[in-house]
């Protein structure tokens, strides 16, 4: 995938897919999935480099995903452009300047794609309809996806972070179309884990996150082309005295070389049960393993 980080003009005709994305989840997919299988034209996301909201100043209360995440699920989906924008670069055009200097001029735009609640424009005046009678008068295409829902409400990022922030992963998980996870690096722990014959991945979970409540998650951990079941803590280490945020991932199956440096990718599934402060390290050592007995019947029962 070919990734722009300023309105470079395209050397090819586009299908374009407009919005935030902060997710992609299944009503973003709906807006993507538009911009496919269009003859001649090369599927194409414009977004941006960071939320709108933080650009005017607010905070969206922490993300559902990386830009590098962003970068792979989109791919995977079979988008070939990405223009990945300031905000502050776009935000002051009018609609019109939008369509013409952004989508026609630079974008090479041929279909325009967005879903119904879609706004733009300078102050976000301009809606889904104003953006489909401009790029009609232009001889351009649009499409405007209707509301995907679920459980009868409208799927959306907002709706998917209160849901992480309650532990609610697995509910979360039917809405992105993929589990809630984290992509870091691998850091060095204490190698007590290692002494209770539980060893474990510790990885930061990116700041700009949005966090889940601290406890322990069934997991998947995708490692050098495999996945595993995972046990993760999400939490502080009351136990061990721990003082920085830390989510430390148990394979009870694995048995392959110690992990150090790589970046891995752990996906939450299912929450278990509130991070605790125990007596001593060999009752926890026990807890955690009995942690990984219910992850391991978790995924017998999900049958992977
Ligand atoms: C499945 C699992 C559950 C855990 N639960 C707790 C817990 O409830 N309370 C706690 O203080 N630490 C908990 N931990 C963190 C352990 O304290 C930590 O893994 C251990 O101290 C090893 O740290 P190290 O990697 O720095 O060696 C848990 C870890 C795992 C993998
Ligand atoms: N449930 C949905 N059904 C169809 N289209 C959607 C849905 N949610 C968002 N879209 C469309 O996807 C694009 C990206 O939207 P945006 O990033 O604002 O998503 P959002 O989930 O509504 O975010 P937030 O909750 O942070 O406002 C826009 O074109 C928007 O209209």
């Amino acid at each position: 995938m070919k990734i722009f980080y300023d309105l470079q003009p395209s050397a090819v005709e586009t299908a374009v897919a407009l919005g935030t994305f902060d997710g992609l989840h299944l009503g973003h997919r709906a807006v993507i999935f538009q911009t496919l299988g269009e003859a001649g034209l090369t599927p194409t996301v414009l977004t941006f480099s960071a939320n709108p909201l933080c650009d005017l100043g607010g905070s969206t209360g922490g993300e559902l995903m990386t830009e590098a995440q962003k970068v792979r699920v989109l791919e995977s989906l079979g988008v070939e452009q990405l223009y990945l924008l300031r905000f502050s670069s776009l935000m002051n055009l009018s609609p019109e300047q939008f369509v013409d200097e952004v989508l026609v001029r630079a974008l090479h735009a041929k279909k325009v794609c967005c879903g119904f609640n879609y706004t733009f424009g300078a102050g976000g005046r301009a809606d889904s309809e104003t953006l489909r009678h401009l790029c009609t008068g232009r001889g351009l295409r649009a499409a405007v996806a209707p509301a995907v829902l679920s459980g009868g409400e409208t799927v959306s990022s907002t709706r998917i972070r209160a849901l992480v922030e309650k532990g609610e992963v697995a509910a979360a998980a039917r809405l992105l179309g993929r589990p809630y996870g984290y992509l870091s690096a691998v850091r060095h722990g204490r190698q007590l884990g290692r002494r209770l014959g539980t060893p474990t991945l510790n990885q930061e979970i990116p700041k700009s996150f949005v966090l889940p409540p601290f406890g322990v998650y069934v997991s998947r951990v995708h490692l050098q082309g495999s996945t595993y079941c995972g046990v993760t803590n999400v939490g502080m280490r009351p136990t061990v005295d721990g003082h920085r945020l830390t989510a430390e991932t148990w394979m009870p199956g694995y048995t392959g070389p110690e992990v150090y440096g790589e970046t891995v990718q752990t996906d939450l599934l299912q929450f278990l049960r509130p991070e605790q402060k125990f007596a001593d390290v060999e009752t926890l050592g026990r807890q955690i393993r009995a942690d990984g007995k219910q992850a391991e019947a978790f995924f017998a029962r999900r049958g992977q």
